[in-house]
């Protein structure tokens, strides 16, 4: 029979007390439970005499935004940690150490990362993150690389996918992100503001079809272990480290779904400066920036997946340049056309996300929404036909110029 009981904080105490690699002397602790994700309990137990910590993740039998009404498996406790687990034996040091697993218990105990800020509230704050681009790019390459086709042998890959079943977390990617957001169902969040917006994409069918194309890639396509849900609510963040984590959506899925998470998040921030940023060149400047990091997460991730390509490959076949710059075209328009979706998904359907949510002024609020959803738009109906990321800049910078421009107008 399980033992599985949600825990209490003097039962995440003591398991933070037998980590003696982490607390090698007893003593006080302090525990708090921190978790602001939509899904976990997470405990954060320090030793003030020491001032070391740990993080206690436990999964809940359901959906902790939503309540008990909504049932989800706690096997993603076992995916996350043993995704993490992967995920720091072939990206060293971009991920926490994890200290121990229970899978009855659905705990994972990690190192405390709380010297980080989560990126989502960093960008949100108008933090500069110089070498996120060129340590996230560095994860994604080889994550996705090493657990794909080309990176190991096929045989290896199939056994791999065994461990890495996830339909309940897959099947929420599907309904909140491919399907919601397409008609007018129940879950959705949509503000009365741009209810208008919703209404024409449900009645655009040229944007349907690219979702549905985008939908089926994220169901038939077993490319790579997939962290799932690389959001910057996921990454935590200083000027000189990135770590990434809450890898329970982990899949094999197509490797667009990831990048295209990154991208889509940084977009987000984009639109959100119609309120974040103080003035026009405060906002022109900010922009410019978080579209630098778009550009570089992309420039970089292609340079460092070709290098492995080509040094680490693992098949006679994958010799052939013009196979190689047939994927990288192909991986970029999926990166692209997940990215959109992402967006899309964040601006009216059940998950929004803090950079634009928390706007207070209601018209500039509405402005973030409507370029969010203008750019998310265009860059799934632009998906099949992107051949640069320059397309992702041209698509946001001309977005949000018709947006100041309307803003001005009115004004
Ligand atoms: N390793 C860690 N170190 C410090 N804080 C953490 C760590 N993992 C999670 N947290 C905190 O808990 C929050 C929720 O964690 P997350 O894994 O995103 O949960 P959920 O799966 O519910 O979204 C994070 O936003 C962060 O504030
Ligand atoms: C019903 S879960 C909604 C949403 O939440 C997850 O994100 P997180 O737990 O990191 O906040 C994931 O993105 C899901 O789509």
């Amino acid at each position: 029979m399980s033992h599985y009981h949600p825990l209490s904080e003097a039962e995440a105490i003591e398991i933070a007390r037998s980590i003696k690699e982490v607390f090698p002397q007893d003593g006080e602790f302090v525990c708090r439970e921190i978790g602001d994700g939509n899904l976990n309990l997470v405990f954060h137990i320090t030793q003030p005499a020491t001032g070391a910590g740990i993080i206690v993740k436990q999964a809940l039998p359901y959906v902790k935004v939503f309540g008990e009404s909504w049932p989800l498996t706690v096997d993603r406790a076992r995916i996350e940690n043993q995704a993490l687990i992967k995920q720091g034996e072939i990206s060293p040091g971009l991920v926490p150490k994890v200290y121990k697993t229970d899978t009855e218990m659905a705990l994972t105990v990690m190192e405390d990362l709380s010297d980080h800020v989560i990126m989502r509230k960093g960008l949100i704050e108008g933090g500069v993150y110089p070498a996120f681009a060129e340590q996230i790019s560095e994860f994604a390459a080889r994550t996705l690389f090493f657990t794909s086709d080309l990176g190991m042998s096929p045989q290896d890959k199939k056994l791999l996918v065994q461990s890495f079943v996830n339909p309940h977390m897959c099947k929420i990617s599907e309904d909140l992100i491919f399907e919601e957001p397409y008609y007018d169902a129940k879950a959705n969040n949509i503000d009365e503001a741009i209810r208008d917006a919703a209404e024409a994409n449900w009645a655009d069918e040229e944007l349907k079809l690219e979702v549905a194309l985008l939908r089926e890639k994220f169901l038939v396509s077993a490319q790579a272990l997939l962290h799932g849900d690389l959001h910057t609510g996921s990454i935590f963040v200083t000027p000189e480290s990135t770590k990434v984590i809450d890898p329970e959506f982990a899949y094999f899925g197509p490797m667009g779904f990831d990048i295209g998470a990154i991208l889509a998040n940084l977009l987000l921030n984009f639109a959100a400066q119609e309120h974040w940023s103080a003035d026009e060149a405060a906002r022109r400047d900010r922009r410019a920036y978080l579209l630098n990091t778009v550009r570089d997460v992309w420039t970089l991730f292609e340079a460092k997946f070709r290098k492995l390509w080509n040094e680490q490959g693992t098949d006679r076949l994958l010799g052939s340049a013009a196979f190689q710059d047939d994927y990288m075209r192909r991986l970029l328009q999926d990166t692209v056309g997940f990215a959109g979706a992402k967006t899309v998904r964040r601006v009216y359907g059940f998950a929004h996300v803090a950079d634009i949510d928390s706007i207070p002024d209601a018209a500039a609020k509405e402005r973030a929404q409507r370029l969010a959803l203008a750019i998310g738009t265009s860059l799934i109906k632009g998906n099949r036909q992107a051949s640069s990321i320059e397309d992702v800049i041209r698509i946001a910078t001309e977005a949000a110029a018709t947006t100041t421009a309307a803003a001005t107008a009115e004004s």
